[in-house]
């Protein structure tokens, strides 16, 4: 579904990335690891379409990638991707608000009503109900990367990046929200591709577990030469979109309520229908 050919990414005389090429199936969950500045965040922003490629191609569903970011393409950043002078509800419904006027960004009439009440079942899903009138500084760290996710899951994009989208909560809220992700992704039809500084959550969320790594590191050659890819994991046994593993299942599960606490007794293994 991307296709990555031959893609190098140069800013100046410094070479960031070289020789990258990769196929990215439909619904796969791509974890991208690597040493810090070996380029991921540069890769992310090549599938956006917030820089280009200097050479070679990528594809999108058989078409080159538009050379800006569009609604297909969803982005979560570790910091700063929502607007803190707009409330929850707010931020859910700028997409559509762009979407319907694009200079007005506002909304009117039904499409306005029915653009709310997608935005509040979102924000539901994402365990924030209730806070729909709050302003990101009155939300905790875990609960503005939900809204984040929320924001950029209301236009269905085909395709979620994550910067080290969970990279700054602490570990218990950490794994709750990866409870989370893994539901958003298997209930939606979502492409996934994440940095993570976090191999634990790389094997833990990923299908595939991908690593970028210069070739040659030593301080004269770092600018010469650009990171490609150096590993490229398939999770085992596999993990897919929507499927539960049935020899494994603990693995995946157990999928509980969004917003439950931690401490909530976790469902039987033997699998309660609730
Ligand atoms: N706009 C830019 N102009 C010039 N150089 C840039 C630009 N963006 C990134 N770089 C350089 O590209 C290299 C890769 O940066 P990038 O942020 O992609 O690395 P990273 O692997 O995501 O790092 P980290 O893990 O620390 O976030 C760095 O040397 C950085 O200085």
């Amino acid at each position: 579904m991307i296709v990555v050919n031959n893609v190098w990414k140069e800013y100046g005389d410094q070479i960031v990335l070289e020789r990258v090429s990769l196929t990215i199936e439909d619904r796969a969950f791509v974890a991208l690891v690597g040493p810090s500045g070996c380029g991921k965040t540069t890769f992310l922003k090549l599938l956006l379409g917030e820089e280009r490629a200097t050479q070679g191609t990528i594809v999108l569903d058989g078409k080159p990638l538009a050379p800006e970011p569009g609604p297909d393409r969803g982005v979560v950043f570790q910091r700063y991707s929502v607007f803190p002078h707009l409330t929850v509800l707010g931020n859910v419904l700028l997409g559509k608000e762009f979407e319907a006027s694009r200079f007005r960004a506002r909304l009117v009439g039904a499409a306005r009503r029915d653009a709310i009440e997608e935005a509040r079942g979102l924000i539901a899903e994402v365990g924030l109900a209730g806070s729909e009138d709050k302003y990101p500084a009155q939300l905790s760290g875990g609960m503005q990367q939900r809204l984040a996710l929320a924001q950029a899951l209301i236009m269905q994009p085909r395709v979620l990046l994550l910067d080290e989208p969970f990279g700054a909560l602490d570990p218990g809220i950490r794994a709750e929200i990866h409870v989370l992700m893994k539901r958003l992704w298997n209930e939606t039809n979502l492409t996934v591709v994440m940095v993570t500084h976090d191999m634990r959550e790389a094997f833990t969320l990923g299908t595939r577990v991908i690593a970028f790594e210069r070739p040659r590191n030593r301080p004269d050659e770092r600018e010469r030469y650009g990171a490609s890819l150096s590993r490229d994991i398939d999770i085992w046994p596999p993990r897919r979109a929507g499927v539960l593993d049935p020899d494994s299942p603990d693995r995946d599960g157990p999928i509980h309520e969004v917003g439950a606490s931690r401490d909530d007794p976790a469902p039987s293994p033997q699998g309660d229908p609730a």
